[in-house]
């Protein structure tokens, strides 16, 4: 079968410009880093069909506009698909470093294809380009090394990999093989090859990058399922999955792990005064005081409506007890101003501390919450210990 190179990049053209529109339409709705950075890739694979395009056409283009256009697209095109995955990775964008990479290697193509006209030269100057983008890729794929990348990380990978060898092969062939054509367009087994196999790399960058998109997006979605809207920490889920990891942290170093249950007292009441929004307002403070009061290492959540956990490791009851009750007055002693009126709020507190070798989270938060109940019983704004009798709670100050 007799292959043309025009017939080749047509192909490719239009695979290309299929994908553009293949990503572009492959994103969810919603403002994101992942869906600006997927756009781009997309713009980026637009660019690339009119390059490849340029080569498609070369019958019709003059020598300079084909070298000078071309090339000018497809470096621009890998420039914005660099950018666009270092975007969606959460990398820097290094976007002076890349613009670098890709006026340099535009103006040395220029040099080889039209000052000093040298194929060899000019391929191995686009060749390093070429590289320096791929190296560019692999830095923000294995930035925090693992051993075992996600499937996404691979396929990536995998495709740098490919274009760094197809160029390195082709700039191998120019220099060392017998087959030497004097540019791209011109019919030679090396440039048939070449052709074919950039061709297909789309397709696998694309794939890759949608697989690397899906799975940003669920690592997104997780953490959005474990927050709480309204006040930001942790929620109900969030808490059911962190305590039994916590519990089992602190059986392995043999470290207590307090538990408090916080509940804001007549919050009924603050309600039917501010109306919900209102409540919503002294809720997101209230979160804002416990917060104060903790350490970066002690979790936060929201395990009902007015009703929040904080798990702190390394906490013995005495400790939680005193955790508790710098809680409680710090709560106490904010000024809350809502819609120009001051409300003072207090919290009801009940603590416990896991015991040696318990496993049962549900059981500890129950004791947790019997704790705070008895604290609302014994006349609410205080702290309570589960390990607390009756008597001993009814001496508690308010
Ligand atoms: N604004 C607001 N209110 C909420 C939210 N979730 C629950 N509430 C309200 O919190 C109030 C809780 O009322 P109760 O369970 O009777 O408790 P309380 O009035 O705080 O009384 P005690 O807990 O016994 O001191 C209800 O009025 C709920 O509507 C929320 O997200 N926002």
């Amino acid at each position: 079968m007799a292959l043309h190179i025009e017939t080749l990049s047509l192909i490719s053209t239009v695979q290309t410009a299929v994908l553009a529109l293949m990503l572009w339409a492959g994103t969810h709705p919603g403002a994101s880093v992942a869906r600006n950075s997927l756009h781009l890739r997309a713009a980026a694979f637009a660019v690339e069909a009119a390059g490849w395009g340029t080569l498609a056409a070369h019958a019709y283009l003059s020598p300079t506009m084909l070298l000078l256009g071309g090339n000018a697209l497809n470096l621009i095109a890998m420039a914005m698909s660099v950018i666009a995955l270092r975007m969606l990775l959460g990398e820097p964008l290094r976007w002076r470093l890349v613009l670098a990479i890709g006026v340099i290697g535009w103006l040395g193509v220029g040099w080889f294809g039209l000052v000093h006209p040298d194929y060899r030269y000019r391929v191995l100057w686009g060749s390093v380009a070429i590289t320096l983008n791929m190296l560019l890729n692999v830095e923000a794929l294995t930035s925090g090394f693992r051993w075992h990348f996600s499937r996404a990380r691979n396929v990536l990978l995998l495709f740098c990999v490919m274009a760094v060898v197809l160029v390195v092969w082709r700039s191998g062939q120019l220099w060392f093989g017998s087959d030497q054509p004097l540019a791209t367009s011109v019919p030679s087994a090396t440039n048939f090859i070449y052709i074919s196999l950039s061709g297909m790399q789309p397709l696998f960058a694309s794939i890759g990058f949608l697989l690397l998109y899906n799975e940003i997006l669920q690592q997104e979605l997780h953490l959005l399922a474990r927050i709480d809207s309204l006040t930001g920490v942790k929620n109900r889920l969030a808490i059911n999955e962190i305590m039994p990891r916590k519990m089992a942290q602190s059986a392995r170093w043999q470290q207590s792990l307090a538990v408090l249950m916080i509940d804001a007292d007549h919050f009924k009441s603050v309600n039917d005064r501010f109306g919900h929004a209102g409540g919503d307002v002294v809720l997101c403070a209230m979160v804002a005081s416990i917060r104060a009061t903790l350490r970066e290492t002690d979790v936060l959540g929201r395990v009902g409506g007015e009703e929040f956990v904080v798990l702190s490791s390394g906490t013995d009851l005495s400790g939680a007890l005193r955790l508790g009750e710098r809680i409680r007055t710090t709560v106490e002693s904010t000024s809350l101003l809502v819609d120009g009126q001051a409300l003072r709020l207090t919290v009801s507190i009940g603590v416990t501390t896991v015991m040696p070798a318990e496993q049962d989270s549900a059981a500890v938060l129950h004791r947790a919450d019997q704790a705070l109940y008895a604290a609302k019983r014994a006349g609410r704004n205080r702290v309570v210990s589960a390990s607390m009798d009756d008597d001993q709670v009814a001496t508690l100050p308010a």
